[in-house]
Order: C-alpha cells, then sequence, then structure tokens
C-alpha cells in the first residue's frame, strides 16, 4: 500500500477487531475489509509442498563425525530456504502438546476473560495488528504477544492466569527455546567456518537481548481464496521458532517466486531465520518471506517464539564474509526492529532500507 493512501485514510483512534467475534457473527460488510483483492493467488493444499530439512540439535552441539554432516545440512537449508524442522531438541513431545493445549484453552475462554489481557497502547496482551487505516487489509487471527525477556521488563497483567499452568510452562518452553538458539548461533558460525561466537556476540547479554512470544490463533475462515491468516512478510527477529499446530496447516514460504506449504513434524519446532541473522550473514543465510492461509473449517494454532539481539547492540555482516567477491551487502544498525515496524506499516520489504546502496 502507498504511503499516500495510508495518510489519506488514517483513523484518529486504532479499531480493536477480533476475529474469534467476527467468525461468530455473520457480519458480511466486516469481511470485505480481510479481502485481498488481487487474489494474490492464496490457495491452500494447492502448492507444493517444501522440502524442509530435519536438523538434529543433538547431533549439532556434540563431538562426533557425524556433526560435521549435520553442519552442512543446517548451512544448505539456511542458504537455500531459510528454515528447516528441529528435531531431537530436549523437549518432549507431550510438553509440547501441554504447550499447544494452554493455548488453545486460552483462546477458548470466554470473551471477557481474555479481554482481560487485551492490549492497550503497545504490541503486547490480547488482540492483533492496529488498525491503522480504512484501506488496511487485515489478517485473519488473533494473537496474545507477550514480552518474555528481559525479566526487568515484563508485564504480568499480561500474562494469563488461566489456564493455571500457562506461566510456568511458557517460562520452561523459553528456557529451552534459549539453549537452541544459542546453540543455533553457534553452530551457524562454524558451518560458515567462523570462530563459533562470532555471531553471538553480535547478540548481546542473554539477560537483555529481547524475546517475544506470540500465540497466533487463526479461526476457520469460511471465504477461501482472498482472505490470509498473515500477510507475507519476513521476521525482524535473528531467529524465530516456530511451534505449528499439531494437525492444521497454514504457513506457506516463498522460495523462487513460488509458494510452498510448510508440512508439519508434530514434535519438530520449525526454525525460521530472521532478517537480522540474514544481515548477519551478509546474505549467505536468507530469512523466508512466508505467510498463513487459514483453513476453512478447522482452527490453527501456533506459537512463535522471536528471539531478538539487545538494542543497543551493532548488529552487521561478519567480517570474515565480506570480500571482494562477496561485497557488504547490508549496512550495520542499532535497534533494528524499530526499523521493521516502520517499513512493515508502509507495506515494504524493511530488509530493503538497510541494504548497501
Ligand atoms: O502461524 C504461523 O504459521 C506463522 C506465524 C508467523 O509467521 C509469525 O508469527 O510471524
Ligand atoms: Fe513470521
Amino acid at each position: 500500500m502507498a504511503e499516500t493512501e495510508i495518510v489519506a485514510s488514517v483513523l484518529t483512534e486504532p479499531e480493536f477487531i477480533l476475529v474469534q467475534e467476527i467468525a461468530k457473527s455473520s457480519k458480511s460488510n466486516i469481511m470485505e475489509r480481510f479481502i485481498h483483492k488481487d487474489g494474490d493467488g492464496i490457495k491452500n493444499g494447492s502448492v507444493p509442498v517444501l522440502e524442509v530439512a530435519e536438523v538434529d540439535i543433538n547431533l549439532l552441539k556434540s563431538s562426533s563425525p557425524a556433526a560435521k554432516n549435520e553442519l552442512s545440512k543446517l548451512r544448505s537449508a539456511l542458504e537455500s530456504c531459510g528454515c528447516f524442522q528441529a528435531i531431537n531438541h530436549g523437549m518432549t513431545d507431550s510438553f509440547l502438546d501441554e504447550i499447544r493445549e494452554m493455548s488453545k484453552q486460552f483462546f477458548s475462554l470466554p470473551m471477557e476473560e481474555k479481554t482481560k489481557y487485551a492490549r492497550t497502547d503497545n504490541m503486547e496482551g490480547y488482540g492483533n495488528d492496529p488498525v491503522l487505516s480504512q484501506n488496511q487489509i487485515l489478517d485473519w487471527t488473533d494473537r496474545l504477544y507477550i514480552n518474555v525477556n528481559p525479566k526487568s521488563q515484563r508485564k504480568h497483567q499480561f500474562w494469563p492466569e488461566n489456564p493455571p499452568k500457562f506461566r510456568e510452562n511458557l517460562e520452561e518452553y523459553v528456557n529451552n527455546v534459549k539453549v537452541l538458539n544459542e546453540i543455533i548461533f553457534r553452530s551457524m558460525a562454524k558451518s560458515l567456518d567462523l570462530e563459533e561466537s562470532c555471531f553471538l556476540n553480535q547478540y548481546g547479554d542473554d539477560e537483555q537481548a529481547i524475546i517475544r512470544a506470540r500465540f497466533n490463533f487463526y479461526p476457520p475462515c469460511p471465504t477461501s481464496g482472498s482472505i490470509l491468516g498473515l500477510k507475507p512478510h519476513a521476521d525482524g527477529s535473528a531467529i524465530t521458532f516456530l511451534l505449528q499446530d499439531r494437525e492444521v496447516e497454514g504457513l506457506q514460504v516463498l522460495k523462487d517466486e513460488q509458494w510452498y506449504s510448510v508440512p508439519i513434524i508434530p514434535n519438530a519446532i520449525l526454525v525460521n531465520l530472521g532478517e537480522q541473522a540474514e544481515i548477519m550473514s551478509n546474505g549467505i543465510f536468507k530469512s523466508p518471506v512466508h505467510r498463513v492461509v487459514p483453513n476453512m473449517t478447522r482452527d490453527r494454532q501456533t506459537l512463535a517464539i522471536f528471539c531478538i539481539p539487545h538494542p543497543e547492540m551493532e548488529i552487521g555482516p561478519a567480517e570474515k564474509l565480506v570480500d571482494e567477491s562477496r561485497p557488504r551487502l547490508y549496512k550495520t544498525v542499532k535497534n533494528y526492529v524499530s526499523i521493521y515496524f516502520k517499513h512493515y506499516q508502509l507495506g515494504k520489504r524493511p530488509i530493503e532500507a538497510v541494504k548497501v546502496p
């Protein structure tokens, strides 16, 4: 959408629209606001399936000869599509199901319970993207967004008390993800023959780095073919860990200008590279553009954990990855997330803004 269009129809007060409510009512006038008029090739089930590598985390961190093979699998997955399925990651199947179940229970609570956690002025809480303009095409999703790290900035008013184990489980899940994040950063560096802390040094202290949890809920969407659960975007994080719905697919990744659906492996965690890691690797690793196509008859729920470097850290291509044959692609930046949101709202690909001209 052009900047002028946004300005022409800016709303004085951002609207608060909950898709779960719309899905239950029969109001058709509001549906218009979700429709991508150009269709944008939105098809579910009829796009090819992406071949996503399965990377064994336990092997990655081991010193066995098989680790080498796993490192090259990791490298080639990140160079080609920017994502992989992490297996053997240390979390049990039943724990992952417990996380899925608590998300389901939260979104099934009566509306008056959920709106106790409603987002206010910031991104955090229950709701969805702020509606800034009448022209904005809305996403068919509701979310619960929680800032988990740094701990000193937590706002407990957004952490559900119901279901009762929500807080404890989220904390445990994120602690596991933190461990994975470090292993993957070290392995990414090793796979490129760099010193293993090379990327982590840009990431900053574990206590100060940012971790955001986003519980995504996509109600069934009766109008297929023109509505998206989530518009095409690449993540502004360094790495995103996505726990997919156990049964309902919907995620699609753009590769060589073609949309592919991402299969579900129930006990795996899908690792999606964020734009900050693409910058650090001087574009060798790709941050994939992805979108979500809603299901016509079934809910879909996912949990995305965004791992984001400390905003005061300088992020830039590792020096050893810049030479005559591979000139520097990206500038060095701080607080990339703020650059990201400014450009995202204008419908542009944020990483373009930090390219070396
Ligand atoms: O729900 C999904 O499959 C993807 C979610 C996602 O891309 C996001 O939250 O950024
Ligand atoms: Fe995403």
